[in-house]
């Protein structure tokens, strides 16, 4: 069998663009509207006890329609393999944006922070927690609007994001006091501790709590205190300082943090935690244009696209108006 034969006249599938614990991220082209994707590939027999990572992060994805959050266009699975099908994000991870430039200017900062907020104030509105929220989980697309990835560690209590977690998971370095010491926590609560590891390494391009031995790296994130560096203004330090409290009652919130000030300097509206598109919204022109290339008509063809079942139908159909919101020709090859 030709290596992943199950592509084959769906997906042009290129080079490897990156790869992480148990999947393949590669560079892929949709044959019909010819828009890039990532696809990220990941071998059954070697997810070993992650497999129900995979389920949780296909369900986060499909229930997240958010601007900034990674899109999912289409699941495939095969024996062997799992085969998601994302919006490419050709901006690459926000880690190396910033460590191009060193750090951020405030203004820079501003602009990204504000969509990281967007993301997990919508993501905790939904229940869920992503859990490792980090540089390299923030990817830049070519509009260099930020997209959130990597929900393979995402908590969606079941009672809901008010009841206590108690799995010890995500990067030692951005975890929070209360995850590294073992005890219960908030998701929304660790996120936020996350968030202003985040917005200290926009701002400053070095982390506030790092250490090589991992010992002295959880004294240092036990003690809350670092090095608040003279590239900070008072308000950016009053803002991290908010976010990376030891103790998780005196944080700061997410819905807080929407409409604080130093979030709203420079604009006029508080952060918003909406998804700004229609989620499945039923577009004529790209629903003629399907139904004409399919040879249906468009209410055959909706009534196939309406069931959302992440197959190549509604990777087509969501690739295509997304070339339409970007003003590119609703064209099918
Ligand atoms: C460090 N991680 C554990 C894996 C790493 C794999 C490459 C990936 N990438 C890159 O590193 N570029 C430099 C290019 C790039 C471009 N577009 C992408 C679009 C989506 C994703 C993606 C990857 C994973 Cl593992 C996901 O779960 C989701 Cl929801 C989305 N990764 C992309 C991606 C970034 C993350």
């Amino acid at each position: 069998m030709a290596r992943y034969s199950v592509l084959k006249g769906f997906y042009d599938v290129e080079q490897t663009i990156g790869s992480g614990g148990f999947a393949k991220v590669k560079l892929g082209t949709h044959c019909l509207t010819k828009e890039k994707v990532a696809i990220k590939i990941m071998e059954k027999s070697r997810l070993g006890d992650d497999l129900p990572r995979v389920k949780i992060e296909l369900e986060a994805l499909k229930n997240l329609p958010h601007q900034n959050i990674c899109k999912l266009y289409q699941v495939i699975e095969t024996e062997s393999h799992y085969y998601l099908i994302l919006e490419y994000c050709s901006g690459g991870e926000l880690f190396d944006h910033i460590v191009e430039r060193n750090r951020l200017e405030e203004k820079q900062a501003r602009v990204f922070f504000r969509q990281i907020v967007s993301a997990v104030a919508f993501l905790h509105d939904k229940g869920y927690a992503h859990r490792d929220l980090k540089p390299e989980n923030v990817l830049l697309d070519k509009e260099k609007n930020l997209k959130l990835i990597d929900f393979g560690l995402c908590a969606k209590p079941q009672p809901g994001l008010d009841s206590f977690l108690y799995t010890s998971c995500g990067s030692p370095t951005y975890a929070a006091p209360e995850l590294i010491l073992g005890q219960k926590y908030l998701g929304s609560e660790v996120d936020i501790w996350s968030l202003g590891i985040l917005l200290y390494a926009l701002l400053c391009g070095v982390l506030p709590f790092d250490d090589e031995n991992i010992d002295s790296l959880y004294r240092k994130i036990l003690s809350g205190r670092y090095e608040e560096s003279s590239c900070l203004s008072l308000e950016s330090k009053r803002l991290i300082r908010s976010m990376l409290q030891v103790d998780p009652k005196k944080r700061i919130t997410i819905d807080d943090l929407l409409s604080h000030p130093w979030l709203m300097k420079g604009f006029k509206e508080p952060v918003t935690k909406l998804c700004l598109h229609k989620v499945h919204e039923k577009d004529p022109s790209c629903l003629s244009v399907m139904a004409e290339y399919y040879r249906v008509s468009v209410d055959v063809m909706w009534s196939k696209l309406n069931s959302w079942t992440y197959d190549y139908n509604t990777a087509t159909y969501m690739l295509l108006l997304s070339k339409k919101q970007r003003g590119l020709p609703i064209k099918l090859y």
